[in-house]
């Protein structure tokens, strides 16, 4: 059997590390071969493909992107369904291994709904998909997120400022959440809770009475409360007209600052956190899942996803990941409050 691979959307750390445990898996249990697709549905849909051999994916699982490409090319575009089964035809591709986010996902449901043999892999640093725990990539920019406040402590500290960080995320707080526990924030700003200005300014005063340099960690999508409640998202727009979110971390510092009476400087990390390696864990979660994935594609277990549930790698419906955000329960939010301030 030979199985096509592609990864759609925006990048991810740990996608290699999928594709490698993809091709390895399908090769030494099944004796499958691969081919490689080149920059999501768009390679599909132009056949620009190739053969993926085992020596492709040597010592993939550090490294960060994606040997494949990615693009955000509808899939129902260039011809659709029709077009992607004459190269699948043509190329002797018979299903294939969809590794992306909610669009992607969405897409390949609606895919293996009109007969096309195809298996998803759940990604993204947001962590906002549902019918999986995780996903692969979030615990790596939580990662970089809480190096960069590790950082931006000690020079805050020197300098007796207010830092503001503001992280990635889209339309959820994971993110900002574990990043804003492990580098122990004294504000943590998620879009799930929308806070005042002055609970905002209240936290860090606090936390500078104690003389502490006080940390904000404000996700992308945060906004806040009684104010406009739509993002910021002060770069316009993607070119496939999707609100580029960002500017929230430095439309704050100034007003606390004006409110506090304390030096404050704001920090944007953007694609810091999705560049560069995977941590351990997400390399091992990204191959349990591309070895999941491949036995799912391998034993015709079309339709399905690969999640984790738990410590098990299990399969779930494609849909189960698209049917709606997965965002930062309350639960976890009020654990969170002892620490603030
Ligand atoms: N319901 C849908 N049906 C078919 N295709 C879709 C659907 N929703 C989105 N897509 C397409 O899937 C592709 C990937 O979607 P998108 O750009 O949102 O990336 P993603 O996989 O969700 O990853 P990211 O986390 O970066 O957003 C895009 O071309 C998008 O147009
Ligand atoms: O790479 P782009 O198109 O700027 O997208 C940035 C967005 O993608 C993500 O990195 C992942 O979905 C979001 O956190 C962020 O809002
Ligand atoms: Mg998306």
């Amino acid at each position: 059997m030979n199985i096509g691979i592609l990864t759609s959307g925006g990048d991810c750390p740990g996608l290699n590390a999928v594709i490698r445990g993809v091709v390895r898996k399908g090769i030494r249990a099944y004796g499958a071969s691969f081919t490689g697709v080149r920059d999501g549905w768009r390679g599909l849909l132009e056949d620009d493909v190739h053969p993926l051999h085992v020596t492709d994916v040597r010592g993939l699982s550090g490294r960060g992107g994606t040997i494949l490409g990615t693009s955000r090319t509808h899939p129902y575009s260039g011809g659709g369904p029709a077009r992607m089964r004459e190269v699948m035809e043509r190329r002797g591709i018979d299903a294939l291994v969809a590794i992306g986010g909610e669009g992607t996902l969405a897409g390949a449901a609606r895919l293996a709904g009109e007969g096309i043999n195809i298996v998803g892999v759940p990604k993204t640093i947001d962590n906002d998909l549902d019918g999986t725990d995780y996903t692969f990539g979030f615990d790596t920019a939580a990662a970089i997120a809480t190096e960069a406040i590790d950082r931006l402590r000690t020079t805050a500290e020197s300098h007796h400022r207010c830092m503001v960080v503001e992280v990635m995320g889209r339309h959820v707080g994971w993110i900002a959440l574990h990043s804003g526990m492990a580098g122990g924030a004294h504000a943590i700003l998620i879009p799930e809770f929308p806070q005042s200005y002055e609970q905002i300014c209240a936290w860090v005063t606090s936390a500078a009475d104690r003389g502490r340099a006080p940390i904000v960690v404000v996700a992308e999508g945060f906004t806040v409360a009684g104010e406009d409640d739509t993002p910021v998202a002060d770069r316009g727009l993607d070119k496939h007209g999707r609100a580029r979110l960002g500017g929230i971390g430095e439309m704050l510092a100034p007003v606390i600052e004006e409110r506090t009476g304390i030096e404050t400087r704001a920090t944007t990390l953007g694609h810091l956190q999705r560049g560069g390696s995977p941590t351990a864990y997400d390399r091992v979660l990204s191959t349990r899942l591309g070895m999941a994935a491949a036995d799912a594609a391998l034993t015709g277990e079309y339709g399905k996803m690969v999640s984790l549930r738990g410590t098990r790698i299990e399969l779930v419906e494609l849909s189960a990941a698209t049917e709606g955000l997965k965002k930062v329960p309350l639960e976890r939010w009020e654990e969170a409050q002892i620490l603030l301030g």
